[in-house]
């Protein structure tokens, strides 16, 4: 008798939501190393084939691993305390001119270890993982100094190289004027520019460089310095921006190539029109609405007319979204802003991907990387629908299966 070769796999007669739609046939998928290697309709599978295979189970629906494209996870202390001011009518924006907020998480963070902010992101980011997620980004912007933004960074580096996910590191060195330099935000700029983006840059710490672009964060004119760094030592841009006003956050970083904006609840459609041109996705974060009880809806008609691609993600953050769960948002992206499930799917799989500039990462497409999930429902709109841990009966990162027959 042959030996299979441990190394090709076989999931028979799944449901395929392949990152943009969910396939019309049920499929045979053949992994081989940590690529997929053949997508085959059932109707077309023959015995020979799945005797070549390791059996890895049949039924349940496969989707690409879900992709995190925004998040904060890597931080110090809580802002439970916030949270209830909030609900006593204090607004996010009034906390942060009073120096909580984004800063109360600052001086946490400057104040932790890079041991115990790795130990405190662990577990957020396991959780993370136990609910489908094979890539996740993961943002410095709470340490304000090049010091303890490398080691934001260095926590972020290090996480991804103790749990099997692939951790995506962004620069936010541009996420709030720190108290020392509160009279003069121009300067701080000139920090971020001149030591912490070519710091960055030098230990490989960054693969990307985000701004909040806001009247309590940066303006336009500040964000644009920083993304001339970022390209001077080669790193693609993204914005936080539109999150409370409109200040044009959206069309600048589009004119430097942006790989996303996020958040854009006041996006107008001259900013969705220089999205489209440059191809940036436009990343919609329900968490943070959610949490904070806004009331602007992000243009999602009017992106979709437009053809921008719309990624979803969770902004796991301590202040304006401490939610940890991928799918959740599935759920709140559709009942929120009234994507469809698929969109939704496709906004934390192909386009959560395009947001982080990993193309052919999150389809399931004959030759891309094998990270899959499978789940125990009937159909891909249910993990929108419902929200309800447990329904994952496989992960499968770079080829390997979370539990391994
Ligand atoms: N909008 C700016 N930054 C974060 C919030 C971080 C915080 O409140 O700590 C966000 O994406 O929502
Ligand atoms: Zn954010």
């Amino acid at each position: 008798m042959t030996q299979t070769p441990p190394n090709r796999r076989l999931w028979s007669d799944v449901t395929v939501f392949d990152g943009l739609a969910t396939l019309p046939d049920p499929m045979a998928v053949i992994v081989e190393d940590e690529r997929i290697a053949r997508l085959i309709p059932m109707a077309e599978f023959s015995d020979p084939l799945a005797d070549a295979c390791r059996d890895m189970g049949s039924g349940g629906v496969m989707t690409p691993g879900l992709v995190d494209c925004h998040t904060h996870l890597v931080f110090g202390g809580g802002r439970a305390d916030e949270f209830e001011a909030r609900l006593e009518g204090v607004s996010y924006e009034e906390i942060a001119r009073r120096g909580g907020g984004i800063l109360s998480t600052v001086k946490a963070t400057r104040e932790a270890s890079e041991e115990s902010l790795f130990r405190a992101a662990l577990p957020r980011l396991e959780a993370m993982i136990a609910d489908g997620a094979t890539t996740v980004e993961i943002k410095s912007g709470y340490g304000l100094t090049v010091a303890d933004e490398l080691k934001m960074l260095r926590v972020a580096r290090r996480l991804g190289e103790a749990l099997p996910v692939r951790v995506v590191t962004t620069l936010l060195g541009a996420h709030a004027l720190p108290p020392e330099y509160r009279d003069d935000g121009d300067a701080y700029i000139d920090l971020v520019c001149e030591e912490m983006i070519p710091a960055a840059a030098a230990e490989g710490l960054a693969d990307a460089v985000d701004v909040f672009c806001e009247k309590i964060a940066f303006s336009v004119a500040q964000c644009e310095r920083v993304f001339q760094a970022a390209k001077a030592h080669g790193l693609p841009v993204k914005a936080h921006a539109e999150q409370l006003s409109n200040l044009g956050g959206t069309a600048l970083a589009a004119r430097h190539g942006a790989l996303s904006a996020d958040h854009i609840e006041y996006l107008d459609q001259a900013g969705i029109d220089a999205m489209r041109e440059a191809g940036s996705v436009a990343v919609i974060l329900p968490g943070a609405f959610h949490t904070l009880r806004e009331t602007q809806q992000p243009p999602v008609a009017a992106l979709r007319q437009a053809g921008v691609p719309m990624a979803v993600a969770t902004d796991a953050n301590p202040g304006s979204s401490p939610l940890f769960m991928p799918t959740l948002m599935l759920n709140l992206a559709c009942t929120l802003f009234r994507l469809t499930p698929s969109e939704a799917l496709a906004g934390m799989t192909a386009h959560g991907a395009a947001a982080l500039g990993l193309t052919g990462l999150g389809r399931i497409q004959e030759g891309t990387p094998a990270d899959l999930c499978v789940w125990d429902i009937d159909s891909p709109a249910e993990l929108a629908y419902a929200v309800q841990p447990g329904r994952l009966r496989q992960r499968v990162f770079q080829g390997v299966p979370s539990h391994d027959a």
